[in-house]
């Protein structure tokens, strides 16, 4: 039975950055819009040309390379053409491949909030998508507050659906916007749609978390007709955020009541790189992942009850809707340290490091990194002190350097003028074929001035260092209180374009960055020597 396509649009970058709380620059957009469009989503919105800085400068490039790169923005104003709609044209100019138009629906929104009259509104979406096809984007229509209104004026809520389908739009979305919306009323209104002349596979859902509904939402959608999922990673967005992508994508592909009859580009093979998209987005955030996510929290597939460990071990079928491997994730047995091996290998292999299953090696890396993680280390978001650690525990690592030391002050004086200046400076002494090497460097802060006197005179290596850059530095402070230990996670990248994370964990911060500096330059001399950071083809 041939399966039909459910295509998957990522509003992350434009819903996601209405979730009170965050706030992307332009370098996070990159990087994320990187990682969803190699997971392989369909679509991927990247925020709202025009309306800031930010997301202009976003949208002077085309971000994807496979995902279709979207952007938002609304309708053209009512009593102005859509040639002299500054918003529109912004939109038009936009690298983007495709619009995805926010459009009233709901017949009391057009008049309080927009103050114009019901056809003056059916006329902004017609003009708007025929704009965007004239310049040949894909048009997609978001009907805001759809439920709402057709709760409210049935007829008005589908003639604008009917309005955006028949000026050209590819896709018409039905937003459940206050996220009030339940199930069953879902289900009954998408049928509505689909009699009145809007086919399933041009419409899409777009759902609000406000009463914890907005996967069942989605799902309840999906089983009525609609062909477009919108959502986010981690469920990020506006209020309760959105669909969560997460939870439904594992849905799609392992719920046989979906995965008989549908399909998503996220294969068998790529679900796998579920829980690791998780988190390194969570990472990205600079927040905790949520340990009880469905499919992908630390405890989705872990068990601590001695019944449930026992059987476990007999059978994981036993306490487990799906094998933890089809997305990526870990068995937790507490009583067995045998759960993961094979994500272990595969994570390796990817990485061009084989190892057999039953090396003796592979038992002492999981070892090592349990006990890491344990003391705070997080290794999903840290890609390159993982191959460290794995190259070092499994084979040979070349002895680069040794560090003899390093010393940071602080120190608050006071200018020629009176003024108070902080001063950073740091002194670093590495020891290279026996030589010691001191450097000393000023910074804007003691871990740029570490940075500094560390990248400042490597010797023999300094030239293959010279484009090294740090892209981003994160901390996070694991418990709270004197003791805290403190999580320090660097970006790295150099001029091939490539990125990579490394992770250091410590009692003090300097110390913790310290490693994580260290981690970085010995994964740049291993890459230089095609001895790191090859990735096999998926
Ligand atoms: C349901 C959703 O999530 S929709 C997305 C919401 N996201 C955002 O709003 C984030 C980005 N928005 C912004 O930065 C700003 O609102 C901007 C730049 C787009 C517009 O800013 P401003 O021109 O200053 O307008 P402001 O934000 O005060 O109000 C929105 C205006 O858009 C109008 N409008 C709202 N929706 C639509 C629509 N679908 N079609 C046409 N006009 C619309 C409103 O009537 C209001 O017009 P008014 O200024 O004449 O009263
Ligand atoms: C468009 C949108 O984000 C909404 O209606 O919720």
């Amino acid at each position: 039975m041939t399966r039909e396509k459910i295509y998957l649009f990522d509003t992350t970058l434009r819903d996601g950055q209405q979730t009170p709380g965050i706030d992307f620059s332009v370098e996070d957009k990159i990087a994320i819009a990187t990682m969803l469009d190699e997971f392989g989503l369909d679509y991927v919105e990247g925020g709202y040309p025009g309306a800031n800085p930010t997301d202009t400068a976003f949208f002077n490039e085309k971000r994807t390379q496979s995902a279709s790169f979207v952007a938002f923005g609304m309708t053209k104003r009512a009593g102005i053409s859509a040639s002299n709609d500054p918003g529109l044209a912004s939109l038009l100019q936009a690298k983007s491949d495709a619009i995805c138009f926010v459009a009233k629906s709901w017949d009391y929104h057009v008049k309080v909030a927009l103050g114009c009259t019901n056809e003056e509104n059916l006329e902004s979406i017609a003009e708007s998508v025929k704009a965007a096809v004239a310049v040949g984007k894909e048009a997609l229509v978001d009907c805001e507050h759809f439920f709402d209104g057709y709760k409210a004026n049935p007829t008005y809520a589908l003639t604008c659906a009917k309005t955006a389908y028949d000026a050209g739009a590819r896709w018409v979305v039905l937003c459940d916007t206050n996220g009030g919306t339940q199930p069953p009323e879902v289900r009954a209104i998408v049928e509505a749609v689909i009699a009145c002349g809007v086919p399933g596979h041009c419409l899409g859902i777009h759902a609000h978390n406000d009463t914890g509904q907005a996967v069942a939402n989605s799902l309840a959608a999906v089983e009525a007709g609609v062909r477009q999922i919108q959502g986010t990673l981690n469920g990020i967005g506006e209020r309760c955020g959105n669909a969560n992508l997460i939870t439904l994508i594992p849905t799609l592909a392992l719920k046989r009541a979906y995965s008989e009859r549908f399909e998503t580009t996220i294969d068998a093979e790529r679900l796998v790189g579920l829980t690791g998209l998780s988190h390194a987005f969570d990472e990205l955030l600079n927040r905790s992942p949520d340990h009880q996510a469905p499919y992908v929290g630390a405890s989705a597939f872990a068990t601590k009850a001695g019944i449930h460990a026992s059987a476990l071990l007999k059978d994981p079928r036993t306490y487990e809707h799906v094998p933890p491997e089809s997305v990526g994730n870990f068995r937790k047995v507490m009583v067995s340290d045998q759960g993961g091996k094979s994500n272990f290998i595969n994570a390796l292999k990817r990485r061009g490091i084989e190892v057999g299953k039953d090396d003796p090696k592979l038992d002492q890396l999981i070892q090592i990194v349990k006990e890491r993680e344990a003391t705070g280390y997080a290794y999903e978001g840290a890609d390159a002190s993982f191959e460290l650690l794995a190259r070092r525990t499994l084979g040979t690592t070349p002895e680069f350097f040794a560090i003899d030391g390093f010393r940071v002050m602080v120190e608050r004086r006071f200018d020629s003028h009176g003024r108070v200046k902080i001063v950073s400076e740091a002194v670093v002494k590495i020891i290279i074929d026996g030589e010691t090497i001191m450097s000393v460097a000023e910074g804007d802060g003691p871990v740029n001035a570490l940075d500094l006197a560390l990248r400042k005179n490597f010797g023999k290596y300094q030239h293959e260092i010279d484009d090294l850059e740090l892209a981003d530095f994160k901390v996070r402070i694991l418990n709270g209180g004197t003791e805290a230990i403190t999580r320090v996670l660097i970006e790295s990248t150099d001029s091939d374009g490539v990125r990579w994370w490394t992770v250091g964990v410590s009692e003090n911060i300097i110390d913790a960055s310290f490693q994580a500096l260290m981690d970085s330059v010995i994964y740049k001399l291993m890459k230089n020597r095609h001895m790191a950071g090859k990735i096999a083809a998926e």
